[in-house]
Protein backbone atom coordinates (compact mmCIF):
# COMPACT_ATOMS: atom_id res chain seq x y z
CA UNK A 1 0.00 0.00 0.00
CA UNK A 2 1.37 3.50 -1.19
CA UNK A 3 1.70 5.87 1.94
CA UNK A 4 0.29 8.72 0.21
CA UNK A 5 -1.58 12.21 2.00
CA UNK A 6 -4.77 10.93 1.64
CA UNK A 7 -3.93 7.61 3.30
CA UNK A 8 -2.39 9.19 6.23
CA UNK A 9 -5.22 11.35 6.94
CA UNK A 10 -6.85 8.54 8.26
CA UNK A 11 -4.84 9.25 11.26
CA UNK A 12 -5.47 12.66 11.59
CA UNK A 13 -8.70 14.09 13.34
CA UNK A 14 -11.93 15.77 11.15
CA UNK A 15 -11.50 18.62 12.48
CA UNK A 16 -8.90 21.61 13.53
CA UNK A 17 -8.94 25.16 14.32
CA UNK A 18 -6.78 27.59 13.28
CA UNK A 19 -6.00 30.98 15.35
CA UNK A 20 -5.77 34.16 13.73
CA UNK A 21 -4.91 37.90 14.51
CA UNK A 22 -8.16 39.78 13.10
CA UNK A 23 -6.25 42.40 10.55
CA UNK A 24 -6.87 41.85 6.88
CA UNK A 25 -3.36 40.58 6.31
CA UNK A 26 -3.64 38.33 9.25
CA UNK A 27 -7.19 36.74 8.03
CA UNK A 28 -6.02 36.50 4.11
CA UNK A 29 -2.77 34.67 5.18
CA UNK A 30 -4.49 32.17 7.45
CA UNK A 31 -7.38 31.88 5.23
CA UNK A 32 -4.21 30.99 2.19
CA UNK A 33 -2.99 28.89 4.09
CA UNK A 34 -5.89 27.07 5.16
CA UNK A 35 -7.08 26.53 1.35
CA UNK A 36 -3.29 25.43 1.02
CA UNK A 37 -3.69 22.76 3.70
CA UNK A 38 -7.11 21.75 2.08
CA UNK A 39 -5.50 21.06 -1.18
CA UNK A 40 -3.50 18.36 0.05
CA UNK A 41 -6.76 16.80 2.72
CA UNK A 42 -9.96 17.90 0.86
CA UNK A 43 -11.53 15.82 3.41
CA UNK A 44 -10.35 17.89 6.71
CA UNK A 45 -12.38 20.36 8.40
CA UNK A 46 -10.71 23.70 9.93
CA UNK A 47 -12.17 26.51 11.80
CA UNK A 48 -10.89 29.92 11.58
CA UNK A 49 -11.25 31.68 15.29
CA UNK A 50 -10.65 35.58 15.73
CA UNK A 51 -7.98 36.86 18.33
CA UNK A 52 -7.99 40.08 18.83
CA UNK A 53 -4.14 41.11 20.59
CA UNK A 54 -2.80 43.29 22.71
CA UNK A 55 -1.36 45.05 19.73
CA UNK A 56 -3.82 45.27 17.46
CA UNK A 57 -5.81 47.32 20.21
CA UNK A 58 -3.41 49.56 20.96
CA UNK A 59 -2.62 50.80 16.99
CA UNK A 60 -1.22 54.53 18.46
CA UNK A 61 0.95 53.40 20.64
CA UNK A 62 4.35 52.76 19.38
CA UNK A 63 5.46 49.14 19.45
CA UNK A 64 8.11 48.95 22.12
CA UNK A 65 6.15 50.56 24.71
CA UNK A 66 4.11 47.99 24.96
CA UNK A 67 6.03 45.09 24.25
CA UNK A 68 7.91 44.95 21.04
CA UNK A 69 7.10 43.03 18.02
CA UNK A 70 6.56 39.70 20.19
CA UNK A 71 3.58 41.03 21.86
CA UNK A 72 1.40 40.37 18.53
CA UNK A 73 2.45 36.42 18.92
CA UNK A 74 2.56 35.57 22.78
CA UNK A 75 -1.25 35.98 23.17
CA UNK A 76 -1.39 33.46 19.61
CA UNK A 77 1.16 31.23 20.92
CA UNK A 78 -0.60 30.95 24.53
CA UNK A 79 -3.96 29.56 22.85
CA UNK A 80 -1.88 27.28 21.55
CA UNK A 81 -0.42 25.98 24.59
CA UNK A 82 -3.50 25.93 26.48
CA UNK A 83 -5.25 24.11 23.44
CA UNK A 84 -7.41 26.26 22.75
CA UNK A 85 -6.31 26.53 18.93
CA UNK A 86 -4.18 23.58 16.86
CA UNK A 87 -2.16 26.15 15.09
CA UNK A 88 -1.38 29.63 13.89
CA UNK A 89 -0.05 31.33 10.84
CA UNK A 90 2.82 33.91 11.83
CA UNK A 91 4.70 36.15 9.07
CA UNK A 92 7.64 35.04 9.59
CA UNK A 93 9.38 38.36 10.02
CA UNK A 94 7.32 38.80 13.44
CA UNK A 95 8.46 35.51 14.92
CA UNK A 96 11.09 35.88 17.58
CA UNK A 97 14.28 33.88 16.98
CA UNK A 98 14.17 32.37 20.23
CA UNK A 99 10.69 29.67 20.67
CA UNK A 100 9.63 27.99 23.76
CA UNK A 101 10.52 24.06 23.06
CA UNK A 102 6.85 23.62 23.48
CA UNK A 103 5.93 25.42 20.42
CA UNK A 104 7.17 24.45 17.04
CA UNK A 105 7.39 25.79 13.59
CA UNK A 106 5.57 22.79 11.84
CA UNK A 107 5.46 24.46 7.72
CA UNK A 108 7.24 27.51 6.17
CA UNK A 109 5.80 27.42 3.49
CA UNK A 110 7.23 29.21 -0.05
CA UNK A 111 8.06 32.63 0.33
CA UNK A 112 5.99 35.57 -1.51
CA UNK A 113 8.28 38.68 -2.57
CA UNK A 114 11.04 39.06 0.51
CA UNK A 115 11.50 42.98 -0.72
CA UNK A 116 9.90 46.00 0.60
CA UNK A 117 8.47 48.90 -1.78
CA UNK A 118 8.57 52.32 -2.04
CA UNK A 119 5.52 53.39 -2.42
CA UNK A 120 5.10 57.41 -3.80
CA UNK A 121 2.55 59.69 -3.44
CA UNK A 122 3.14 61.29 -7.16
CA UNK A 123 4.40 58.44 -9.29
CA UNK A 124 7.84 58.07 -10.17
CA UNK A 125 9.72 56.59 -13.35
CA UNK A 126 12.79 55.86 -10.72
CA UNK A 127 14.27 56.20 -7.66
CA UNK A 128 16.54 59.29 -8.78
CA UNK A 129 13.20 60.92 -9.43
CA UNK A 130 12.42 60.98 -5.24
CA UNK A 131 12.61 64.66 -4.45
CA UNK A 132 14.93 66.48 -2.69
CA UNK A 133 14.20 66.54 1.44
CA UNK A 134 11.07 63.48 0.73
CA UNK A 135 9.37 62.90 3.79
CA UNK A 136 9.39 59.16 4.02
CA UNK A 137 6.81 57.34 6.16
CA UNK A 138 8.26 54.74 7.86
CA UNK A 139 8.55 53.45 11.68
CA UNK A 140 11.32 50.89 10.84
CA UNK A 141 14.82 51.71 11.70
CA UNK A 142 16.57 48.89 9.47
CA UNK A 143 14.17 50.87 6.69
CA UNK A 144 15.32 54.59 7.72
CA UNK A 145 19.04 53.70 8.26
CA UNK A 146 19.95 52.21 4.77
CA UNK A 147 17.20 54.91 3.09
CA UNK A 148 19.21 57.23 5.12
CA UNK A 149 22.67 55.58 3.85
CA UNK A 150 21.59 55.80 0.27
CA UNK A 151 20.19 59.57 0.23
CA UNK A 152 20.82 61.44 3.69
CA UNK A 153 18.53 64.10 2.78
CA UNK A 154 15.34 62.45 2.71
CA UNK A 155 13.25 63.05 6.47
CA UNK A 156 11.83 59.94 8.28
CA UNK A 157 8.29 59.97 9.89
CA UNK A 158 7.22 57.52 12.10
CA UNK A 159 4.10 55.64 10.36
CA UNK A 160 2.16 52.89 12.09
CA UNK A 161 -1.34 50.99 11.68
CA UNK A 162 -2.05 48.03 9.39
CA UNK A 163 -1.38 48.37 5.39
CA UNK A 164 -4.09 49.74 4.76
CA UNK A 165 -4.16 52.68 6.85
CA UNK A 166 -0.78 53.47 6.43
CA UNK A 167 -1.26 53.24 2.85
CA UNK A 168 -4.38 55.77 3.66
CA UNK A 169 -2.41 58.19 5.37
CA UNK A 170 0.22 58.36 2.96
CA UNK A 171 -2.95 60.45 0.73
CA UNK A 172 -4.07 61.74 4.03
CA UNK A 173 -0.99 63.09 5.63
CA UNK A 174 2.05 64.80 5.13
CA UNK A 175 4.31 62.05 3.08
CA UNK A 176 5.80 62.08 0.24
CA UNK A 177 6.20 58.37 0.52
CA UNK A 178 5.86 55.08 2.69
CA UNK A 179 7.85 52.32 2.35
CA UNK A 180 6.25 48.55 2.53
CA UNK A 181 6.73 44.79 2.38
CA UNK A 182 5.86 43.52 -1.32
CA UNK A 183 4.43 40.37 0.21
CA UNK A 184 2.06 41.84 2.27
CA UNK A 185 0.44 43.93 -0.66
CA UNK A 186 0.51 40.26 -2.73
CA UNK A 187 -1.10 38.70 -0.22
CA UNK A 188 -4.32 41.18 0.36
CA UNK A 189 -3.93 41.04 -3.89
CA UNK A 190 -3.10 44.86 -3.91
CA UNK A 191 -0.04 44.12 -6.78
CA UNK A 192 -2.52 46.34 -8.87
CA UNK A 193 -4.42 48.78 -6.78
CA UNK A 194 -0.71 49.68 -5.11
CA UNK A 195 2.31 50.19 -7.35
CA UNK A 196 6.18 50.97 -5.70
CA UNK A 197 9.35 50.83 -6.56
CA UNK A 198 11.27 47.59 -5.44
CA UNK A 199 13.99 48.02 -2.74
CA UNK A 200 16.40 45.32 -3.65
CA UNK A 201 18.88 44.14 -1.10
CA UNK A 202 21.99 46.62 -2.90
CA UNK A 203 19.67 49.02 -1.47
CA UNK A 204 17.77 47.78 1.15
CA UNK A 205 18.14 44.46 2.98
CA UNK A 206 14.72 43.07 3.95
CA UNK A 207 13.85 41.99 7.22
CA UNK A 208 14.51 38.26 8.61
CA UNK A 209 11.75 36.16 7.54
CA UNK A 210 10.12 38.77 5.36
CA UNK A 211 7.94 37.57 2.87
CA UNK A 212 7.56 34.02 4.91
CA UNK A 213 5.02 32.78 6.58
CA UNK A 214 5.06 30.43 9.43
CA UNK A 215 3.26 27.52 11.27
CA UNK A 216 3.45 26.95 14.80
CA UNK A 217 1.89 24.50 17.05
CA UNK A 218 2.72 22.53 20.14
CA UNK A 219 5.61 20.36 19.64
CA UNK A 220 3.85 17.41 20.95
CA UNK A 221 0.83 17.14 18.38
CA UNK A 222 2.23 14.65 16.10
CA UNK A 223 -1.21 14.75 14.16
CA UNK A 224 -0.85 18.59 13.97
CA UNK A 225 3.10 18.06 12.90
CA UNK A 226 2.09 15.88 10.38
CA UNK A 227 -0.87 18.10 8.47
CA UNK A 228 1.35 20.86 8.28
CA UNK A 229 4.64 18.78 7.15
CA UNK A 230 2.32 18.77 3.69
CA UNK A 231 2.55 22.58 3.26
CA UNK A 232 6.50 23.39 4.06
CA UNK A 233 9.36 24.44 1.48
CA UNK A 234 12.49 23.02 2.51
CA UNK A 235 14.25 25.40 0.65
CA UNK A 236 12.31 28.74 2.41
CA UNK A 237 12.62 26.57 5.44
CA UNK A 238 16.63 26.88 4.91
CA UNK A 239 16.95 30.11 3.93
CA UNK A 240 15.25 31.57 6.56
CA UNK A 241 16.85 29.64 9.19
CA UNK A 242 20.08 31.08 8.07
CA UNK A 243 18.44 33.94 8.70
CA UNK A 244 17.42 33.46 11.96
CA UNK A 245 20.18 31.80 13.07
CA UNK A 246 22.26 35.59 11.91
CA UNK A 247 19.88 37.13 13.99
CA UNK A 248 20.14 35.20 17.15
CA UNK A 249 23.78 35.30 16.96
CA UNK A 250 23.80 39.21 16.97
CA UNK A 251 21.54 39.43 19.60
CA UNK A 252 18.02 38.12 18.82
CA UNK A 253 15.61 41.11 18.63
CA UNK A 254 15.35 43.37 15.87
CA UNK A 255 15.38 46.94 17.98
CA UNK A 256 18.32 48.19 16.05
CA UNK A 257 18.76 48.51 11.82
CA UNK A 258 19.52 44.14 11.40
CA UNK A 259 18.46 42.60 7.98
CA UNK A 260 19.51 39.29 6.14
CA UNK A 261 18.68 37.80 3.37
CA UNK A 262 19.26 34.06 2.31
CA UNK A 263 18.79 32.78 -1.25
CA UNK A 264 20.02 30.08 -3.52
CA UNK A 265 23.04 31.30 -5.55
CA UNK A 266 23.47 28.46 -8.58
CA UNK A 267 22.41 25.93 -6.18
CA UNK A 268 24.47 27.89 -3.07
CA UNK A 269 23.18 28.73 -0.11
CA UNK A 270 24.11 32.52 -0.42
CA UNK A 271 23.46 34.80 3.31
CA UNK A 272 23.75 38.84 2.78
CA UNK A 273 23.47 40.37 6.46
CA UNK A 274 23.10 43.87 7.22
CA UNK A 275 24.12 46.24 10.60
CA UNK A 276 23.69 49.91 10.62
CA UNK A 277 23.75 52.77 13.09
CA UNK A 278 20.48 55.25 13.65
CA UNK A 279 21.40 57.22 10.84
CA UNK A 280 22.91 55.12 8.31
CA UNK A 281 26.12 56.72 8.30
CA UNK A 282 27.68 53.54 9.29
CA UNK A 283 26.73 50.27 7.49
CA UNK A 284 28.30 46.82 7.81
CA UNK A 285 27.18 44.63 5.03
CA UNK A 286 28.34 41.01 4.18
CA UNK A 287 27.68 38.03 1.91
CA UNK A 288 28.94 34.50 2.93
CA UNK A 289 28.22 31.00 1.14
CA UNK A 290 27.90 28.04 3.39
CA UNK A 291 25.26 24.85 2.24
CA UNK A 292 24.35 24.51 6.00
CA UNK A 293 21.79 27.32 7.27
CA UNK A 294 23.20 27.07 10.88
CA UNK A 295 27.00 27.16 9.77
CA UNK A 296 25.91 29.96 7.20
CA UNK A 297 23.78 32.44 10.20
CA UNK A 298 27.14 31.62 12.29
CA UNK A 299 30.14 32.52 10.07
CA UNK A 300 28.02 35.59 8.69
CA UNK A 301 27.30 36.79 12.60
CA UNK A 302 31.20 35.89 13.32
CA UNK A 303 32.54 37.87 10.41
CA UNK A 304 30.10 41.35 11.64
CA UNK A 305 31.22 40.39 15.97
CA UNK A 306 35.10 40.99 14.01
CA UNK A 307 33.98 44.35 12.60
CA UNK A 308 32.72 45.57 16.24
CA UNK A 309 28.25 44.71 15.78
CA UNK A 310 28.33 44.51 19.56
CA UNK A 311 29.86 47.62 19.86
CA UNK A 312 27.26 49.17 17.10
CA UNK A 313 24.34 47.69 19.05
CA UNK A 314 24.99 48.62 22.25
CA UNK A 315 25.62 52.28 20.57
CA UNK A 316 22.18 52.63 18.56
CA UNK A 317 20.22 50.90 22.21
CA UNK A 318 22.25 54.21 23.94
CA UNK A 319 20.93 56.72 21.89
CA UNK A 320 17.57 55.13 21.21
CA UNK A 321 16.73 53.75 24.70
N1 LIG B 1 5.76 44.70 10.23
C1 LIG B 1 4.43 44.29 9.94
C2 LIG B 1 4.37 43.26 8.87
N2 LIG B 1 4.56 41.95 9.18
C3 LIG B 1 4.46 41.24 8.02
C4 LIG B 1 4.20 42.11 6.99
C5 LIG B 1 3.99 41.68 5.59
C6 LIG B 1 5.24 41.21 4.92
C7 LIG B 1 5.71 39.87 5.33
O1 LIG B 1 4.91 38.95 5.53
O2 LIG B 1 6.93 39.69 5.46
C8 LIG B 1 4.13 43.41 7.51
C9 LIG B 1 3.85 44.65 6.80
C10 LIG B 1 5.05 45.46 6.34
O3 LIG B 1 6.15 45.31 6.86
O4 LIG B 1 4.89 46.29 5.43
Amino acid sequence: MSMTHVERSGDLKKKYIVGSRKSQLAMTQTKQTVALIQEKFPDIEIEIKGIVTKGDRLVDVHLSEIGGKGVFMKQIEAAILAGEIDFAVHSMKDVPSYLPPEVTLAAIPKRNSPWDLLISKEPLASLDELPLNSIIGTSSVRRGAQLLAWRPDLQLKNIRGNIDSRYRKLHEEDYDAIILAEAGLNRLGWQDKVTGIRLTKDLCVPAVGQGALGIECRSDRQDVIELLKAIDCPETRKCVSAERVFLSQMDGSCTFPIGAYSELIEGKLTLTGLLSNGDGSIILKETVQNENPNQLGETTAELFNKQGAKELIKKFREING
